[in-house]
C-alpha cells in the first residue's frame, strides 16, 4: 500500500537527516529572514480562487507525467500566468521530484513556495526552511494527533506557515486542533488514488469560517476549476493538468480567468 510504502522510505530519510543535521542547521534555521506569506496569499481575486501550481514530474498513480522537466522554467512560467504560489513536489522515489528544485525555485520566483512532502519528523521541518519553504504540507492521514500539533507548531517557530490536508469528516478535528493556517481538501484517496471533486463539496461547508481553505487534487479540466470555484474555496492546487500543458502559462492563465476572461459577475 502506497502510505505504508512512503511511511517507510521517509523513514529512512528522516533517520539519515538526523545523522547529517546538528544544533548549527536549527540554529541557522531560525535566523533566516521571514518567509513569504503563503496563508495571506490565497484569497479570491475577481470572483477566481487563488491558484497553487504544483511542479510534479511524476506519480505513484501516473507514473511520469512529463519527461525532462524543467521545474524553474516551469515555476517561472506559472508565476506569469498568475499564480498567487507555487508548490513543489521535493520527493524523489515517487515524483520525481528533488529538494534542490525548492530551492531553485525559491530563487527563481517572487510568489510563497509549499514544500509538499510526506513530514513525519521535525528534521525535515528545519530541512524545509533551509531549503526555502515558505510553508509545508502536513497530511493528517500519515499522523498521530499529537505529532501533527507538535510538527504544526514548530513549523510555524521556525517561520513557516503550515498545510493541513484532510480527505474526510473524521479528520477534520484533528486538522483544526493543530492550528492549520491553511486548510486543504484533497480530493484525492491516498490509499485508492482516485479523485472525486465531491470530497470538496462535502467538507468545505463544516470548516469554520476564518481559515483560508483550498481544494486539492483532480482537476483536469477548466470545468472541473469551475465546479471547485462555486464550492466558495479560497485557493485550488493543480499539478497534472497545468504539467500536461504545453504552455505552463498559458495552462495558469485559463484557470484563473475562470473561463470568463472577465471579472466579478456584478
Ligand atoms: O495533480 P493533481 O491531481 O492536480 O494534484 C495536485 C496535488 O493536489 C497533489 O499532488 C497532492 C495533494 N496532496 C498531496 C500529498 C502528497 C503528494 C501529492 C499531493
Amino acid at each position: 500500500m502506497f502510505l505504508d510504502q512512503i511511511v517507510k522510505q521517509k523513514r529512512q530519510e528522516v533517520s539519515l537527516l538526523t545523522k547529517k543535521l546538528t544544533v548549527r542547521h536549527q540554529e541557522k534555521a531560525l535566523q533566516l529572514p521571514p518567509c513569504r506569506p503563503f496563508a495571506e496569499s490565497l484569497f479570491r481575486r475577481q470572483g477566481q480562487p487563488a491558484l497553487i501550481a504544483e511542479v510534479k514530474p511524476a506519480s505513484p498513480s501516473k507514473g511520469v507525467i512529463r519527461e525532462s522537466v524543467n521545474p524553474v522554467t516551469t515555476a517561472s512560467s506559472y508565476e506569469t500566468g498568475g499564480a498567487s504560489a507555487v508548490s513543489v513536489l521535493t520527493d524523489e522515489l515517487f515524483f520525481n521530484g528533488k529538494l534542490d528544485y525548492l530551492t531553485q525555485i525559491k530563487d527563481a520566483v517572487t510568489v510563497p513556495v509549499l514544500r509538499k512532502d510526506f513530514i513525519l519528523d521535525s528534521v525535515q521541518l528545519i530541512q524545509s526552511r533551509l531549503c526555502g519553504a515558505d510553508a509545508v504540507l502536513l497530511i493528517v492521514a500519515m499522523l498521530e494527533k499529537e505529532k501533527l500539533r507538535a510538527l504544526s507548531e514548530e513549523a510555524r517557530e521556525l517561520g513557516m506557515d503550515v498545510l493541513i490536508e484532510i480527505h474526510q469528516e473524521s479528520e477534520l478535528a484533528a486538522a483544526l486542533e493543530a492550528n492549520p493556517d491553511v486548510l486543504g481538501i484533497n480530493n484525492r484517496n491516498l490509499f485508492t488514488f482516485e479523485t472525486d471533486l465531491k470530497v470538496t463539496e462535502t467538507l468545505f461547508p463544516l470548516i469554520p469560517h476564518g481559515i483560508p481553505v483550498i481544494g486539492e487534487s483532480g482537476v483536469g479540466s477548466l470545468k472541473d476549476w469551475q465546479r471547485l470555484s462555486r464550492v466558495g474555496v479560497d485557493g485550488i492546487l493543480v499539478g497534472e493538468f497545468l504539467m500536461r500543458q504545453g504552455s505552463p502559462e498559458a495552462g495558469v492563465k485559463q484557470l484563473v480567468a475562470g473561463g470568463t476572461g472577465c471579472t466579478e459577475p456584478f
